[in-house]
């Protein structure tokens, strides 16, 4: 099963743009619907305003009237409601007065009556690459209205420093003044960095995402401050970066995946488009479309700006000298007896019982279980102890990141298998160079309460095209004989498996069945 034919399979999402129409092409409803559907997503359009523009110039404004703003909103959710919604050039207050109105009323209606929630992104577009106003009015705009109503807002310094009413001259008045907004609004913000006339970017392009609450991510990602930083591009070519940046986001969404993650592929998705852009007039010419990334170097790096632990850089992890295969996880010594002795060699320890009196006991049985048949141990959480009694590996969850001393670890020359469940996570962990990551939960599991949803076979699929041959990537969760094939088709490396051989009458012998059927399924 190829990648195109994975995602055309499915129903292509609906993403509504509420914009301005560029006449010029690069930019507003334009540029969203050539990326909505550059990223498999249907796209709709609500016209706020239409602009006579060129690369070099907007000469003439023109809001549309409120008759036919609500209209056009009006008529697309009785028919073809959206999955998620961009918002970008709103020409007057009373435009912004209307959205928010009909947001928190009709919109509100629809999503509490079809039971989901619909992501809504603002991008507070003010000016056009070319220098000139957008919006018709003399006074600044205020977004007030949309407060509570929106998910996340995507500001540029100019835009931010509007937004908040007092010019930034620092990276630290930057980050305040997004932190500022995000309470202004209540809303998550992604403060752009690619604009020049921020002076304190260099040779970098950092965003600053703020979040609040976000449905469908672990705890440890809410409510914190994250950098996401990629090389400068140099290009002159960069009209529509914010539309295209902002509609990336929405279908990005759109097909499932949290904010974090719609964040960092449409980063991704614009570097990309940055990079193969081209002039068309005598100004700043729009970006390529360039389908869903799948080049690691597009996307940005991400560091926590919170105050506390942080992840080290150049550090990195023993590679695994053979494929992991069936990855068995136990929580009991009597059952790792048995899968070693079935055949397992590569094998975890899963304790999870806080205050387990036999724990380090149970850690140095293990151990020397796992040296007499040669194979390899990863322990769960309990990294000292692992470091302590030399076993080969220790796996830790993303939480356990920035508590356990990776550095000791790694010095102790021990391997690190670490958990991930979004793309966000996945760029975390490849930062530290692991020797695997795991990906999940991939289907349903009652082995644990996950914070996230599952993540299902097209995500699987997304993550594996971008990180195939970087580190063995581990499928994880609801795994059974009956879901091997599939998973298989997706190109990941290894399973790893608890219920399906755990609770199985005689789990050494699931295991040899599960690992025949893991053998045998092909790659087609
Ligand atoms: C192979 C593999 N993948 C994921 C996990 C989950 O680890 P973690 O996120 O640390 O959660 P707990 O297992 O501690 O509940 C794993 N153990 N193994
Ligand atoms: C321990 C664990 N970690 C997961 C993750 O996604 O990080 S899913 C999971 C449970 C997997 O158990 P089963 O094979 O019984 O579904
Ligand atoms: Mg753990």
């Amino acid at each position: 099963m190829t990648h195109l034919e994975l995602t055309s399979s499915a129903l292509k999402p609906v993403v509504w743009s509420i914009a301005g129409s560029d006449s010029g092409g690069g930019a507003g409803i334009q540029a969203d619907l050539a990326t909505m559907q550059d990223l498999q997503c249907h796209g709709c359009s609500v016209i706020s305003t239409v602009t006579a523009q060129s690369s070099v110039v907007v000469s003439l404004v023109e809001a549309v009237s409120d008759e036919m703003l609500l209209a056009q909103l009006d008529t697309l959710l009785q028919d073809i409601p959206p999955k998620a919604i961009k918002i970008g050039l709103l020409a007057n207050q009373g435009q912004i007065n209307l959205l928010a109105n009909w947001l928190a009323l009709d919109l509100h209606d629809y999503i509490k009556r079809a039971d989901l929630d619909v992501p809504v992104i603002l991008d507070p577009v003010m000016v056009a690459s070319c220098g000139d106003r957008l919006d018709s009015q003399d006074n600044a705009l205020d977004f007030s209205p949309l407060k509570g109503l929106i998910t996340l807002i995507t500001p540029n310094a100019a835009e931010l420093s509007a937004l908040v009413g007092q010019p930034l001259f620092d990276r630290e008045q930057y980050l305040l003044a997004a932190k500022s907004l995000s309470l202004k609004l209540n809303t998550n913000v992604l403060a752009k960095g690619g604009d020049k006339s921020a002076a304190w970017q260099g040779r970098h392009a950092q965003d600053i995402f703020v979040c609040i609450d976000v449905v469908g991510c672990s705890t440890l990602h809410q409510n914190r401050v994250f950098s996401l930083t990629s090389p400068r591009i140099e290009s002159t070519n960069n009209h529509g970066t914010g539309c295209t940046l902002s509609s990336a986001i929405a279908s990005v969404m759109a097909w499932g995946f949290v904010l974090h993650d719609a964040i960092t592929v449409a980063k991704a998705y614009v570097n990309a488009g940055i990079k193969q852009s081209y002039g068309i007039g005598a100004g700043p010419g729009p970006l390529a479309r360039t389908s869903w990334p799948k080049e690691l170097s597009e996307f940005p790096r991400i560091e926590s700006l919170d105050i506390g632990p942080s992840l080290p850089s150049d550090i990195s992890f023993n590679s695994i000298d053979e494929p992991i295969g069936l990855y068995p996880v136990v929580a009991e010594i009597p059952m790792l007896a048995e899968l070693l002795q079935a055949g397992a060699r590569t094998i975890q320890l899963r304790i999870k019982e806080a205050n387990d009196p036999e724990l380090e006991h149970k850690i140095i049985q293990a151990i020397a279980l796992s040296r007499d048949y040669q194979a390899k141990l990863f322990i769960n959480d309990h990294w000292k102890l692992a470091v302590k009694h030399g076993a080969y590996g220790v796996h830790l969850g993303q939480e356990d990141l920035y508590l356990a001393d990776l550095n000791q670890i790694s010095v102790a020359g021990l391997a690190l298998g670490i958990s991930s469940h979004s793309y966000f996570e996945l760029i975390l962990a490849a930062q530290i160079q692991p020797s695997y990551i795991a990906l999940g939960h991939i289907f349903e599991t009652t082995t644990k309460v996950m914070p996230s949803a599952p993540q299902g076979i097209i995500k699987l699929q997304h993550y594996v095209a971008l990180f195939k041959g970087y580190f063995p990537l581990v499928a994880i969760g609801g795994i059974d004989a009956g879901k091997i094939s599939t998973v298989k088709q997706t190109g990941v490396d290894d399973i790893a498996v608890v219920r399906a051989i755990t609770e199985a009458a005689e789990p050494g012998v699931a295991f040899n069945e599960l690992k025949g059927l893991w053998e045998a399924s092909n790659v087609s």
